[in-house]
């Protein structure tokens, strides 16, 4: 039974809704890998700036993302990654909110997406997964038998983006991220492929009125459940 076997927790939701936070720290708890499927949007976005080709261009994008040249190098120490497109080190450069909106344009392109799903599937191995995006638990990994679904209010997820992007001394508005996130939110939501929607047996979690080790909590109490389940392996 490859659940078993291969198990993967997925988390999905929009942006600012804690899924990188809660994956780094399920990562760090049970040892095992992290699919950021976001990153990869994001890393194809900024090839695609690096080429000059277009965001809409689907036919030039499709096999850029087939033949993209990107190594996402981790630290099983830290549970980071350094992502390297092209031999250049993107880590950091893929986290601008510039980057965030390019990735949710090409992320819309059916083909496009088609074009990522091998290189997303082939992260889940004998060690486990914990997958990060939209569509981890309805298209991707659709077996997984843990999907949680995180959620926060825009206003919530707004606040705590200007907090990080302030910290990192960065010149943005409360107002004008908010109204980034619901241009994300609309865009992400409403693309006729792979919206982003809870699977249908995932498990909902609004975090507007938690902090992080709050839902830490909440999602380990999730996982407790499964494995007495016996839907995942014993940590
Ligand atoms: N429950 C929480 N309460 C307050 N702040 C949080 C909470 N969870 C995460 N954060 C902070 O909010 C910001 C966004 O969190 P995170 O990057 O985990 O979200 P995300 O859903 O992965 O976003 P994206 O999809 O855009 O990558 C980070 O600065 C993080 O430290
Ligand atoms: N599984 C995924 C992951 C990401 N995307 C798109 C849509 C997002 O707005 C964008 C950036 O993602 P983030 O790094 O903010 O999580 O990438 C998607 O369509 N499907």
């Amino acid at each position: 039974m490859q659940a078993l076997s291969m198990p993967v927790i997925t988390i999905d939701g929009p942006s600012g809704s804690g899924k990188g936070t809660v994956c780094r720290l399920l990562a760090e708890k049970l040892g095992w890998d992290v699919l950021d499927s976001g990153a990869i949007y994001r890393v194809l976005s900024l090839a695609a700036l690096h080429h000059q080709i277009e965001l809409d261009n689907e036919d030039a994008l499709v096999p850029l993302a087939a033949n993209l040249d990107v190594q996402f190098l981790v630290d099983s120490q830290t549970h980071t990654s350094k992502i390297v497109l092209e031999g250049e080190d993107v880590t950091t450069t893929i986290r601008n909110e510039e980057v965030g909106a390019a990735a949710s344009k090409i992320a819309a392109l059916p083909r496009v997406r088609e074009a990522l799903l091998r290189r997303q599937r082939a992260f889940r191995t004998e060690s486990g997964l914990i997958a990060d995006g939209r569509d981890m638990g309805t298209v991707v990994f659709p077996d997984a038998p843990l999907k949680i679904y995180l959620t926060a209010s825009a206003e919530e997820r707004a606040r705590r983006r200007f907090a990080e992007l302030n910290e990192r001394g960065l010149d943005v508005t409360l107002s004008g991220l908010l109204e980034d996130i619901k241009a994300r939110d609309h865009r992400d939501m409403t693309r006729e492929v792979a919206p982003l929607v809870p699977a249908e047996d995932a498990i909902e979690l609004d975090t507007s009125e938690l902090n992080a080790m709050q839902v830490f909590d909440k999602v380990v109490t999730l996982l407790d459940e499964a494995v007495l389940a016996g839907k995942l392996p014993k940590a």
